[in-house]
């Protein structure tokens, strides 16, 4: 475990997420050829903390993180960064479900990242070596990363996304096939960049981990937000009949 101020100097985005707040997402509609996700579709996050989005499959949450991120492109509506409809891509950082790792060793793949953030070379192996302590892979430093362990390759791609410092953290079901132990190491680091300022949006369905880690959660139906609550109020008294039943594990399919 590093000690705060090094944590600080690590993990606090190089410019504060205060003017990027809240991340909103109006009157959004979204189709696919016959299927539409979103119609009219609202959601404004203004929580500095860890937000979880939650919701059955299909639900829309990562297409609404993807949004916010400004990876996906609405039919119409827009989505805001602040006051802003110009989304600071180079001030957002994502991490998805599954790895997508560069075919180069750890470290290559992280200079690479911190090369891309515009550290300058003489820079960049000390905060190569901050990075690999944050994220216990030292050891495996020469490692090609596609052999890495899935716990392993998804901390080296959190650490990746946070080499270039930044102000917002999008998370796409980042633990959904890892065991608790390495659940528990990406789950320490989101908490602690959060503690450094950092705005965090997790997409997730495991109602322990929002337990654990958010401070509200946005619940997401059929391209709806039926929720957004403080996290225990959330797991312990949902409001709607369909977050009742997916925290029952009920399956919804209407
Ligand atoms: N590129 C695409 N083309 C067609 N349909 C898509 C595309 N991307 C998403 N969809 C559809 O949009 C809906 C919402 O997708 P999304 O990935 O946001 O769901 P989700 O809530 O994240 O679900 P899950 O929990 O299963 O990951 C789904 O019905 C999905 O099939």
């Amino acid at each position: 475990m590093l000690k705060v101020n090094t944590d600080i100097r690590l993990l606090a985005p190089a410019v504060t997420s205060a003017d990027l707040l809240p991340l909103t997402l109006r009157n959004i509609s979204l189709r696919f050829r016959t299927k539409t996700v979103f119609d009219d579709f609202n959601l404004s996050l203004d929580n500095t903390g860890i937000t979880a989005i939650m919701g059955p499959n299909g639900a829309g949450k990562s297409l609404a993180l993807r949004l916010l991120a400004g990876l996906v492109k609405p039919d119409s509506g827009f989505a805001l960064a602040g006051s802003s409809r110009y989304l600071p891509r180079n001030r957002f950082a994502m991490v998805f479900q599954r790895p997508v790792l560069l075919r180069r060793t750890v470290e290559g793949n992280l200079l690479h990242a911190l090369k891309v953030a515009g550290l300058d070379a003489t820079e960049r192996p000390i905060r190569l070596a901050e990075l690999l302590a944050l994220g216990q892979l030292q050891n495996l430093l020469k490692s090609p990363a596609r052999r890495l362990s899935g716990g392993e390759q998804q901390r080296l791609c959190l650490l990746r996304a946070l080499a270039s410092r930044p102000s917002v953290l999008f998370l796409d079901e980042p633990t959904a096939s890892l065991d608790p132990q390495a659940t528990a190491l990406i789950e320490d680091l989101i908490r602690r960049v959060s503690a450094c300022g950092v705005k965090v949006v997790v997409v997730t369905h495991d109602q322990g981990q929002a337990a654990r880690i958010a401070d509200e959660v946005v619940f997401i139906h059929q391209g709806r937000v039926l929720e957004k609550l403080p996290t225990p109020e959330f797991l312990k008294n949902p409001s709607t009949p369909q977050a009742n039943a997916y925290l029952a594990g009920e399956l919804l399919i209407h």
